[in-house]
């Protein structure tokens, strides 16, 4: 009955042909209140809409007889082999969509040469996490693993799971600095969202004070973070926290997630970061801020080198990383083209979403006249606006 499904699954991957495909396939995998939780964001909707809508207001000016008979998509990470340059983004409580959960799509990513960051809120342990993200049966060497955190005001919480992630391996934090609070979700409210009563957090214990489950996300955080310790910390500051940050994270680096202005960038780079990622959370934190395509060249311009610039947000097509790499990010993120090739058929699925964002980017790039990653540059795009399109960015 099992294999039977599963051929099942495989059959249907094989008809799946884009990321937009699978999307539409997810849709009847996953319950309402999981299907909008995915793919809602925060208030309109219109940072939500204008991440996807950034690609397509840039094109591409291709170069031709330049010999593409060869061509290396891949790139690294904290000196680890990357079969392109792309990860999986931090995405709360993925056995929402499958069972198998973060492990199923820290196993695609292993076996496919990418990295995994871990959200703090994951329904499976780090421990668990870091093992399958770094068992793989086709790439040599050890695996990178980021792990996404939220710093709670309970302190000691937080040092419980640093030091836990220390002691599994965890090569890196991502600290989100775009959410002192969540942002304003309809569909949560709606819908109850609650984690369902046989799924548990996997990096807490149930006495630990920090749940998500069992309330409305929205009125969890907002009318409870008061009374009760264990929420976010919305006093997070420069000066003080990202020092006490490094103070507590042994040799795990510190990247920061959800720049978006140039101001912050170079704030980073002050306060020492070892990389960022352009990020507005994927339109569901604050809505009507840019969108993270156009807020990277600012950030690109102030870092000029000194760090990793990674982004994320509203990447659907191999052709997106290609542009989103030419205008300066070492690596892409992608948040919910995985949790949607997870709906549809586990650790397969998201191993198809890998497969199809790897097909589509090398073909952009050898019908660009590129054969490496380090050719992709500015000049290789323009930006479309209402009188045409500039040609020089
Ligand atoms: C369902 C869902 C849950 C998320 N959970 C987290 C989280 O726990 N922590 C975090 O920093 N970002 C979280 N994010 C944001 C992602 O890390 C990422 O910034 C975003 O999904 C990128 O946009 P994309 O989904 O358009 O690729 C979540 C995103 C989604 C869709
Ligand atoms: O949904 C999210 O984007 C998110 O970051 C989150 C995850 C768990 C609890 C609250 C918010």
């Amino acid at each position: 009955m099992a294999s039977r499904g599963r051929d099942e699954d495989k059959k249907r991957l094989s008809e799946i042909l884009s990321i937009q495909d699978l999307r539409s396939v997810s849709h009847s995998k996953m319950d309402q209140m999981a299907r909008e939780y995915y793919d809602g964001g925060a208030g309109d909707g219109v940072t939500l809409k204008d991440n996807e809508a950034a690609y397509d207001r840039f094109i591409i000016r291709p170069r031709y007889l330049r010999d593409v008979s060869q061509c290396d998509p891949s790139t690294s990470l904290l000196d680890h082999p990357l079969t392109m340059p792309l990860g999986i983004a931090a995405a709360a409580m993925m056995k929402l969509a499958h069972p198998d959960g973060e492990s199923a799509v820290a196993r695609a990513a292993a076996d496919f040469g990418s990295v995994v960051c871990l959200s703090t809120f994951s329904t499976t342990s780090l421990e668990d996490v870091h093992k399958a993200a770094t068992t793989t049966t086709s790439m040599s060497g050890k695996r990178p693993c980021f792990l996404q955190l939220y710093i709670f005001q309970n302190r000691e919480t937080t040092i419980k799971m640093l030091n836990r992630a220390m002691k599994a391996g965890y090569d890196a934090i991502a600290l989100t600095i775009d959410s002192p609070y969540i942002g304003r979700r309809y569909n949560e409210v709606r819908n109850h969202f609650k984690l369902p009563s046989h799924l548990k957090l996997g990096n807490f214990e149930e006495n630990s004070g920090v749940k998500v489950g069992g309330e409305n996300l929205m009125e969890d955080i907002e009318s409870k973070s008061r009374k009760q310790p264990d929420r976010y910390d919305p006093s997070l500051e420069w000066d003080k926290d990202i020092q006490w940050l490094r103070s507590v994270c042994g040799n795990m680096q510190i990247w920061l997630k959800g720049i978006l202005t140039a101001e912050d960038a170079e704030l980073a780079l002050h306060h020492g970061v070892d990389g960022i990622i352009v990020s507005n959370h994927g339109g569901r934190q604050l809505d009507h801020v840019p969108s993270t395509l156009e807020a990277l060249p600012e950030v690109v311009d102030v870092i000029r080198g000194r760090i990793p610039v990674h982004v994320d947000g509203g990447i659907r097509r191999g052709s997106d990383v290609f542009k989103a790499i030419c205008l300066g990010a070492d690596l892409c993120w992608v948040g919910r083209p995985i949790l949607w090739g997870l709906a549809v058929a586990g650790q397969d699925g998201v191993r198809r979403a890998l497969d199809i964002l790897l097909e589509e980017f090398e073909l952009t790039m050898k019908l660009a006249g590129c054969t490496h990653v380090k050719q992709l540059s500015r000049r290789m795009l323009a930006k479309r606006d209402a009188m045409g399109y500039q040609s020089r960015l």
